[in-house]
């Protein structure tokens, strides 16, 4: 996704979470500078999901429920702590995309097996971005932000973990996308994680018209979602 096109809904994303763009931009700025300052390079390849049906995992309660999306999907993508519990069910996971929140240790091991996991550095994480980054095997790193990308840090679209999954694997040739794991209406979630679900659940279906595309999980919630308007 090229920038010019994210950053108005960024900009909403913004205004509604309360957020501090220039927060985000330094957060940015000094993970590149930290990336440079490290021995090695990031993860510089692509990944391949052309023609695959990919596994977007949210953290939902109910994943282990839908384990069988995930078995026979083509790959999985993971958003932070459902990639631990994937695991924890034998469900092997292709890439994790995380902003360190809930499960860092998963992220560090997973790069060291060569999982490609993408690390999101954003105004509020960035103590956990200075201390788990260093002990990842940086050639399993992709880094990315949601402000303006900065080499070698990335903007491939999304909010959520979740979404961004989504829009990573749209990003690198996803053919179909399922999701396994995704309770918008979770009882269980506070007010802040309530907001930042109907944000993901609001970009998923601007993601899906992109695509020209219909996502089963949003089958039967159109109608009451708020369309992102551009
Ligand atoms: N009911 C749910 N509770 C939590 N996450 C959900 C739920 N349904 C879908 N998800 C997706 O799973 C992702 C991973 O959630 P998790 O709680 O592990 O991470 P997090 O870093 O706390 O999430 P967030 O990105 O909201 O800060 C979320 O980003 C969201 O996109
Ligand atoms: N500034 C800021 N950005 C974010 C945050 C957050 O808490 N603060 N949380 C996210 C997903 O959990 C994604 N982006």
């Amino acid at each position: 996704m090229d920038f010019e096109t994210w950053e108005p809904i960024y900009e909403q994303i913004l205004e509604d979470m309360g957020y501090d763009r220039e927060a985000d931009e330094r957060a940015r700025d000094v993970y590149a500078g930290m990336l440079r300052a490290l021995d090695g390079e990031v993860f510089d390849g692509s990944l391949d999901f052309a023609g695959d049906r990919v596994a977007i995992a949210g953290a939902g309660p109910s994943l282990e429920g839908e384990l069988e999306l995930a078995r026979g999907a083509d790959a999985v993508v993971a958003a932070s702590s459902a990639g631990r519990r994937l695991l924890a069910s034998e469900i092997g996971v292709d890439c994790l995309v995380t902003d360190l929140d809930g499960t860092p240790e998963t992220a560090v091991r997973l790069t060291t097996y060569g999982t490609p996991v993408v690390i999101h550095a954003h105004g509020d994480n960035a103590n956990a971005v200075h201390e788990y980054v260093p002990r990842c095997r940086l050639s399993a790193v992709i880094p990315t932000t949601q402000a303006a990308p900065r080499t070698p840090v990335r903007n491939f679209g999304g909010f959520t973990d979740g979404d961004r999954a989504a829009f990573l694997a749209d990003h690198f040739g996803a053919s179909e996308l399922v999701f396994p794991g995704w309770d918008f209406d979770d009882p269980a979630v506070g007010p802040a994680k309530r907001q930042k679900l109907q944000w993901a659940e609001r970009l998923l279906y601007w993601l899906e018209r992109r695509r020209d595309d219909r996502f089963d999980v949003l089958d039967g919630r159109r109608s009451a979602i708020d369309p992102i308007e551009l």
